[in-house]
């Protein structure tokens, strides 16, 4: 197996694939006469095809031990995916570039406690991973008619470790 070792996740790392959903670097104002900070426009939230709509689900994930065995991927050609924990716990990210229609080789992340991803219409990604406890997501991704779920089964799965900076 192919040893792919995570890295920490950054927004210009992550740029190519989507978005990172933090606080950190990120524009804001105040709203509320001064009660409130607004983080805006965090992450591009796309949809398309027929009867197209917005859905905001949350998902409770099963930890999945390390090192992670990968042997598929998944994009959704109809629309962007965004995963938002909502307990301050790391999960792991992985995407690959396409490459006519396959994906290339993997790149795998891990978040900083609080970090969510917002993968881009069509990229493709591992499952959602929660790694060391059952953790819940608020995801926003897209409804509507048409298949938007597309896999593709590597032939040699990859050993995805995390190393020991985090
Ligand atoms: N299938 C589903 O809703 N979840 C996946 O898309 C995922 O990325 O976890
Ligand atoms: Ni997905």
């Amino acid at each position: 197996m192919k040893r792919i070792e995570a890295e920490k996740l950054t927004r210009a790392a992550f740029a190519p694939f989507g978005d990172v959903i933090e606080t950190e670097g990120a524009e804001s104002f105040l709203i509320n006469a001064g009660k409130c900070r607004r983080f805006h426009d965090l992450a591009t939230v796309e949809t398309a095809g027929e009867n197209a709509r917005i859905l905001i689900n949350i998902f409770r994930g099963t930890p999945y031990a390390l090192p992670l065995k990968l042997s598929m991927v998944e994009r959704h050609p109809l629309g962007s995916q965004a995963f938002m924990p909502l307990s301050p716990a790391p999960f792991l990210v992985i995407v690959c570039p396409d490459e006519d229609g396959r994906p290339g080789a993997p790149r795998a992340f891990i978040t900083h406690p609080g970090q969510g991803v917002n993968y881009a219409r069509g990229t493709w990604h591992g499952v959602l991973t929660p790694i060391d406890a059952p953790q819940d997501f608020v995801v926003v991704d897209r409804g509507g008619d048409g298949n938007n779920l597309e896999e593709f089964h590597f032939s040699d799965p990859y050993e995805i470790t995390v190393p020991s900076f985090t």
